[in-house]
């Protein structure tokens, strides 16, 4: 298998994010609908696709499809129980998003210590790990869809584009609705960051996901920031099938 040859692609609720396996791990391209990556698949002379889908199921039909007809072989990874030295606390890893399993795992190889890693995007996911052994998470709702929860379930509030990059006090609804959302992301950093403090001496969070910057102003020198962790943790299962 040539590593130019082999593409990851994370599917996520809002975006598609992909990389071939021999990129920097740095070097992600964001595309907002299916049209944009099988554009690049029809052009890109590819052996391998693999892909972390907790969208929708059509989607990944497509690209199997597509797969297919270019003689692509299509890998569709699930969550597991037990892989890499990770164990899932999950009773039915099934219900767990793979693009969680495989944050953990892009996680796991940044570290040896205790970690709790952090990936917001529409949702924002949270996953504790120490010594090999899933402790369990959390999902709560990501900025946007915040902002998007509010507005729908109010009549005078409103919002803007606003991406602010310190937590202050805003005197306007919009800058309102952005500092409560801000203040809310960064709340689950906290709420990780005290639970690990309260159980390992030493920890770290990692962090990835669209809105991984609003994070930045939270996090101290224990933490860590990482393009794409979900396409992280897919390269480790397509080193692992090319090169065992
Ligand atoms: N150009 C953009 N388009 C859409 N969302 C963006 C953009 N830039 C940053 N974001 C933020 O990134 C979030 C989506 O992050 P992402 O990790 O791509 O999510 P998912 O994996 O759920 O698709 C959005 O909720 C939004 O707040
Ligand atoms: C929690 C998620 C929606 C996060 O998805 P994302 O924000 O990356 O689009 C996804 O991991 C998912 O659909 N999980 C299934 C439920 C679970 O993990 O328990
Ligand atoms: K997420």
């Amino acid at each position: 298998m040539q590593t130019n040859s082999v593409l990851l692609v994370d599917i996520g609720n809002t975006r598609i994010k992909y990389r071939l396996l021999n990129d920097d791990a740095d070097n992600v391209t964001t595309v907002d609908d299916l049209s944009a990556l099988i554009t690049y698949i029809e052009a890109a002379p590819l052996t391998h696709l693999y892909i972390a889908n907790v969208g929708k199921p059509a989607v990944e039909e497509a690209l199997a499809q597509l797969c297919n007809e270019q003689q692509i072989i299509f890998c569709a990874v699930k969550t597991q129980s037990d892989a890499f030295g990770i164990t899932n606390s999950y009773q039915n890893p099934q219900k767990m998003g793979v693009d969680r399993w495989l944050a953990i795992l892009g996680a796991a190889k940044l570290t040896d210590k205790p970690f709790a890693v952090i990936d917001a995007g529409t949702a924002v996911t949270v996953d504790f790990v120490a010594n090999g052994q899933h402790l369990g998470g959390w999902i709560a709702p990501g900025f946007h869809t915040m902002k998007k929860a509010l507005l729908s379930n109010t009549t005078r509030v409103f919002e803007n584009e606003t991406v602010p990059e310190q937590l202050m006090a805003a005197s306007d609804t919009e800058e309102c609705v952005a500092m409560g959302c801000l203040a809310a992301l960064q709340g689950v950093f906290w709420s990780a960051k005290r639970r690990l403090n309260n159980q390992f001496k030493e920890n770290v969070i990692i962090f990835t996901g669209g809105d991984k910057k609003l994070l930045t102003s939270a996090c101290d020198g224990d933490s860590l920031s990482a393009a794409n962790l979900v396409i992280d943790g897919l390269a480790r299962y397509a080193e692992k099938a090319s090169f065992g």
